[in-house]
């Protein structure tokens, strides 16, 4: 950091406290695995290179010796080996807990300083212990592995892994929408029905639609009716956006998504953690917002795996609004029917992002 403005420049060599840098690599199971989405657990990060030298082969059967333990379980802890070697195709993920980044192209390496572009054949071998946050606990060169997971099998709760649990940053709003309006928007649905919803992935540098029911499962009606968006907006404007500049010091002055969503317990409805911002068709959202329109039902809460488990529900009308940035999760509902409307949020000098970033966008999705 500096007083002048501009983006502060990585640290080079990770110290405790830092965040470690985020990418997309390769697993066996996933060819754009989002290391982002792993927050919420600790996480072992170990950059091997190749697992034909001794003491990273040494550190690999470490890494399986805490898996087949159940130290990484993908609840509490899990862990990552990170490869550079076409060589290293016996290192095989080992679900829950384990898995090897395939980093042929040394991005992710040379991301992290184990390796640089202009020495490419010096690979210096390390590992990482990091919070629930992403940021580091710990660091130690490859040999010291045992010790790192000896420490993680020390560590408090991931939601106690600051001593105390963390508020998520997120403003709980109650009296937004009157209790007639939910009933409304709720019959808006009953009339037309909904449709599956999707999210956006990206592929190729686009922005694409994708559905996969294993990570979200819902119903979404879109409000065509222009009165009917018109009353959400004047609520949202009157009641959330003076909240919002308060909290945060930001003057939200658009709105995406119309639309009355619904998760049901008959399909297990539910959308898995993720970050609302992550591709260019939606790198313009500031604040997501989350609006009950009924509580008749169980499960279906909100949480903010950064910041240990605790559970968000507000009242029918009433909104949970947090930044696009903050990963979230909307629980499987697990009796009746959950309705939620579900704007997002920016201004005008996000507008000019979106209306640049139209062009990467391949089609439409909510
Ligand atoms: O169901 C909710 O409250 C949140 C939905 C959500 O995260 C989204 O649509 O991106
Ligand atoms: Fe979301």
């Amino acid at each position: 950091m500096s007083d002048a403005p501009g983006a502060p420049t990585p640290p080079r060599r990770l110290l405790p406290g830092d965040p470690a840098p985020v990418f997309h690599a390769a697993t066996d199971s996933n060819p754009r695995f989002a290391f982002d989405t792993v927050a919420g657990r600790y996480v072992l990060i170990a950059f091997l290179g190749s697992a034909q030298h001794q003491a990273c082969s040494a550190a690999w059967d470490s890494l399986r010796r805490a898996q087949s333990t159940g130290l990484l379980d993908d609840e509490r802890a899990c862990a990552f080996a990170v490869t550079v070697s076409r060589g290293d195709a016996h290192l095989a993920d080992t679900i829950p807990g384990l898995r090897v980044f395939r980093d042929h192209d040394a991005v992710v390496s040379r991301l992290y300083g184990a390796t640089t572009e202009a020495a490419p054949q010096t690979y210096q071998p390390f590992a990482l212990l990091l919070d629930p946050m992403l940021r580091v606990l710990a660091v130690t060169p490859i040999g010291g592995i045992d010790g790192l997971l000896a420490r993680l099998g020390t560590l408090p709760d991931p939601g106690m892994h600051a001593g105390a649990e963390i508020p998520a940053p997120v403003l709980v709003l109650p009296r937004i929408l009157e209790a007639e309006f939910c009933r409304q928007l709720i019959a808006l649905y009953e009339t037309h029905g909904g449709s599956e919803s999707g999210f956006m992935r990206e592929v190729g540098g686009l922005t694409v639609g994708a559905l996969d029911p294993a990570r979200k499962r819902r119903k979404d009606h879109e409000i065509e009716d222009e009165a009917v968006r018109a009353a959400l907006r004047v609520r949202l404007g009157r009641r959330l956006v003076p909240e919002i500049r308060k909290a945060f010091q930001f003057h939200a002055t658009r709105i995406e998504r119309y639309i009355v969503a619904r998760y049901d317990a008959a399909d297990g409805g539910h959308f898995r953690a993720h970050r609302d911002n992550t591709t260019k068709g939606t790198a313009h959202r500031r604040f997501a917002v989350s609006i009950n329109l009924n509580d008749d039902f169980d499960g279906g809460d909100l949480w903010f795996p950064e910041f240990g488990a605790r559970r968000y529900r507000p009242p029918v009308g009433g909104a949970v609004v947090f930044s696009c940035s903050l990963l979230h999760e909307a629980t499987r509902v697990t009796r009746g029917l959950r309705y939620a409307t579900l704007p997002f949020l920016y201004d005008d000098d996000a507008a000019r992002i979106r209306r640049e970033n139209e062009a990467f966008i391949a089609t439409d999705a909510t």
